[in-house]
């Protein structure tokens, strides 16, 4: 049987030490805060929005939340934005996506001042993290870091293999990986013989949307198997992973909910307050 990788007490131990921070913070006079934006009233996001919201209040950290309409103009969602951008009171400025269809998604995330990118998806983070140093790794990557870390899972020199190439999640992941020196596969819809290469994993990162992609067949024994998926069936959250075979067969498994999830919203806030603490407390030219 695997172990189980309680993502809610590793959640906790990340907000335990997050809470020190922010107090030594508090001495320097540092209040970091953050903004999200919310386009739209879709039900899921509205939910992960409190989350975070709920969150921030427990740490300490000021939030703030500025909904638009779902039928608000590009034009109209850049300058909400952009008064963010220019606010020296902001320090985390998060576009909860998805964003509605007649929004250019990439366009406006490049209008996040990339040092206030708190989710780590402006091209100038991707560009740091392509050589190994973002200012903020997106934060499901960097949760998916701190379960490993904090399992003490080795991941320099394993074969790491990851499922879906989102910006979001399945890209950062994989490059996260590789900077830590895992050998890495990074597998998409147009992958053949899918299984070929997630039997080969030590660690094995699934974030696809597909609930049921990985069962035990797929999966090498004692590997440490990550779901990152999150599957509305028949009313019940589940993962990508079968996790009732695969935990039969795997070292160590997530599970779904309480795995990455947790750690996607602490993660936040940890990245909130390092770009609280780079912006305000380094000078320009260490950055
Ligand atoms: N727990 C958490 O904190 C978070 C969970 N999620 C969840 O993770 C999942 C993935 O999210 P996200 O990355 O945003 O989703 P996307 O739909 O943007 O990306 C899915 C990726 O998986 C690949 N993929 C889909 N189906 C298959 C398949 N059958 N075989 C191989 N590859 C496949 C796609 O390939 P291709 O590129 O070829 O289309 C794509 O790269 C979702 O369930 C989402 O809800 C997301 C963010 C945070
Ligand atoms: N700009 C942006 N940044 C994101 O990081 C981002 C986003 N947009 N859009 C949507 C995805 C998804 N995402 C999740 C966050 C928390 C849980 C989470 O807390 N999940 C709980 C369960 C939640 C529930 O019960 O519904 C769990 O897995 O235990 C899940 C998914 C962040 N995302």
């Amino acid at each position: 049987m695997a172990r189980i990788l309680d993502g809610k007490v590793i959640a906790a131990a990340v907000k335990q030490d997050l809470a020190m921070e922010i107090a030594q913070l508090r001495e320097k006079e540092v209040q970091p805060k953050l903004v999200v934006v919310l386009v739209g009233d879709d039900a899921a996001s509205a939910s992960y929005v409190r989350s975070k919201e709920r969150m921030a209040r427990e740490l300490g950290l000021e939030a703030e939340v500025i909904k638009l309409s779902a039928d608000v103009s590009e034009s109209e969602l850049m300058r909400q934005i952009e008064l963010q951008n220019a606010d020296d009171s902001v320090d985390a400025v998060l576009v909860q996506l998805p964003l509605p269809e007649h929004i250019d998604t990439d366009w406006v995330l490049m209008g996040v001042d990339p040092t206030k990118d708190v989710d780590g998806f402006h091209p100038q983070n991707i560009g740091r993290y392509a050589i190994g140093s973002p200012l903020v790794w997106p934060c499901t990557t960097a949760g998916i870091l701190e379960i490993l870390e904090r399992a003490n899972a080795p991941v320099a020199g394993q074969t790491a293999v990851v499922v879906g190439r989102s910006r979001i999640v399945g890209w950062p992941t994989a490059q996260l990986l590789l900077a830590h020196n895992a050998t890495v596969v990074q597998c998409h819809r147009q992958t053949r013989n899918l299984a070929e290469f997630t039997r080969q994993a030590d660690i094995l990162v699934v974030a696809a949307g597909q609930a049921g992609l990985i069962r035990a067949d797929d999966v090498k024994a004692g590997a440490v198997v990550i779901d990152v998926g999150i599957n509305r069936v028949d009313g019940h959250l589940v993962g990508d992973v079968d996790f009732d075979s695969v935990v039969q067969k795997a070292g160590a498994i997530t599970p779904v909910p309480g795995g990455v999830g947790p750690l996607t919203v602490a993660m936040l806030m940890k990245n909130t307050v390092r770009l609280a603490r780079i912006r305000r407390l380094t000078k320009e030219d260490e950055r």
